[in-house]
C-alpha cells in the first residue's frame, strides 16, 4: 500500500499571484550596519560570510535575488531610508514579507523605536505583509545573554504594540547569524509562510514519513538551501543542519556530474516560466551518522527531498522508500504542474 492511497491533495495554485507562490518578495530593513546586505549576500548570492566584513554601506534601494525553483526577489532598504515619505508601491506589495534586521550586539533601543514605527506603518498601509524580526549577529553572544536579549526585544515589541492598540499584529522573531545555519532556517520559515501550497506539502510529507518510518523530512530548494516545507513533527536546528550540509555535498558533486543549475541572480522582477524537466536525475545516499541514516533524492533540477530515517536498517525497506518517494514526486509535479 502506498502512502497516497486515499490521500487528498489540491493544486495549491489559488492565491499569491503568478507561478502559484513561487515568486517570493522579501524586503530587508533595519538600522545601519545591522547586517542586511550580509544576509542578502550569504543566503541569495552565496557570498562567504567572511567576505561581508568590509561591505560598503548601502545608500539606495538595492534589489537582488535568486532564481531557482522559487524566484526570490529581495529588496534592501538603506538604514537611513525614510519609507514613510516614500511612494512605496514599488517597494511593498500586497504579498510578501518585511525582514527587520536588528543587531543584537549593539544598543538596540533606537532600533526598537524604528521597528515599532515600521510595524505600525505596515499595519496601517500594508496589513497583508508579514513582519519578521531577525535578532541578528547572535554568534558573538553567550547563550545566556543571547536568550535574554532575544526575550527582552520580543517582550518590548509586544508590550509597545499592545499599548499602541496593535495587539492583533503578528510579528515573528528569530535568532540569526550568517556564521551558522540559523539565517537559512529563519529565511526558510519566512518563505514558507508566503506559500499557499504549504499545508498540502506538509500533509504529503507527513504521509510519506508515516509510511516509510522517516523521522524528519525536508523539501529543499537546492541552490538557495532554503527548505520550502517539512513534515510537521517538531523541528530541531541540528537536524536541519545535517540535512543542509548534505545539500552542500550534492551541489559539489552535482557541479562535476549533475544538472546545469544556473542560478543567475536576477535583478529585475520578471515572471519566469515553469522549469521544464524532461527527466529527473536522482541521487540516493544512505549514510550512517550516529543512529540515523540520511536519504536524499532529487525531485527535479532544483528540489531535493532530504530525510532522516528512523529505521536502523533502511536498506531492507529501500524499495518501499524509493517507491513512495516516487509517488511523492508525482504528487509534487501535480501540485506545481511541472
Ligand atoms: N558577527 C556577525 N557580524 C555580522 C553578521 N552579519 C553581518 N555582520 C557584519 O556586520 C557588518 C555590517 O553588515 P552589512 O551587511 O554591511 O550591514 P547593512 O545593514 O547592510 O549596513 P548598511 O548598508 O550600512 O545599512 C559587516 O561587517 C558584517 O560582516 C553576523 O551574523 N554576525
Amino acid at each position: 500500500m502506498t502512502f497516497m492511497d486515499g490521500a487528498q491533495y489540491h493544486t495549491g495554485r489559488v492565491v499569491n499571484g503568478p507561478n502559484g507562490g513561487r515568486n517570493q518578495r522579501l524586503v530587508l530593513m533595519g538600522d545601519r550596519r545591522s547586517g542586511k546586505s550580509s544576509i542578502a549576500g550569504v543566503v541569495f548570492q552565496k557570498t562567504p560570510p567572511s567576505e561581508t566584513l568590509f561591505t560598503e554601506a548601502t545608500t539606495e534601494i538595492t534589489p537582488s535575488g535568486m532564481q531557482s525553483f522559487m524566484n526570490f526577489h529581495v529588496v534592501e532598504l538603506p538604514g537611513h531610508f525614510d519609507y514613510l515619505k516614500l511612494e512605496s508601491d514599488d517597494v511593498f506589495r500586497d504579498k510578501g514579507a518585511v525582514i527587520w534586521v536588528m543587531d543584537a550586539q549593539d544598543q538596540y533601543l533606537d532600533a526598537l523605536n524604528h521597528l515599532l514605527d515600521t510595524i505600525t506603518y505596515l499595519a496601517q498601509h500594508w496589513p497583508a505583509i508579514n513582519v519578521e524580526v531577525f535578532v541578528h549577529k547572535v554568534d558573538g553572544l553567550s547563550e545566556e545573554f543571547r536568550n535574554d536579549t532575544f526575550r527582552d526585544i520580543r517582550q518590548r515589541v509586544q508590550d509597545e504594540l499592545s499599548d499602541l492598540g496593535y495587539d492583533n499584529v503578528q510579528v515573528s522573531f528569530y535568532q540569526t547569524s550568517i556564521y551558522d545555519h540559523s539565517v537559512f532556517e529563519a529565511v526558510s520559515n519566512v518563505v514558507q509562510k508566503l506559500m499557499p501550497q504549504l499545508p498540502t506539502l506538509e500533509s504529503l510529507l507527513n504521509s510519506l514519513c508515516s509510511s516509510c518510518r522517516i523521522q524528519k523530512a525536508y523539501l529543499f530548494d537546492i541552490p538557495s538551501k532554503i527548505f520550502i516545507a517539512s513534515d510537521t513533527s517538531p523541528q530541531e536546528s541540528k537536524t536541519y543542519e545535517v540535512c543542509s550540509d548534505l545539500i552542500d555535498v550534492v551541489v559539489d558533486i552535482g557541479e562535476l556530474y549533475g544538472w546545469d543549475r544556473s542560478t543567475e541572480p536576477s535583478y529585475v522582477a520578471q515572471d519566469k516560466t515553469d522549469i521544464g524537466n524532461d527527466a529527473c536525475e536522482s541521487l540516493v545516499m544512505m549514510e550512517r551518522r550516529g543512529q540515523s541514516y540520511l536519504y536524499l533524492k532529487e525531485m527535479n533540477q532544483f528540489l531535493a527531498l532530504v530525510c532522516i530515517m528512523a529505521d536502523d536498517s533502511p536498506v531492507e525497506n529501500q524499495s518501499l522508500v524509493d517507491y513512495n518517494v516516487g509517488v511523492f514526486r508525482d504528487a509534487l509535479a501535480k501540485v506545481w504542474q511541472w
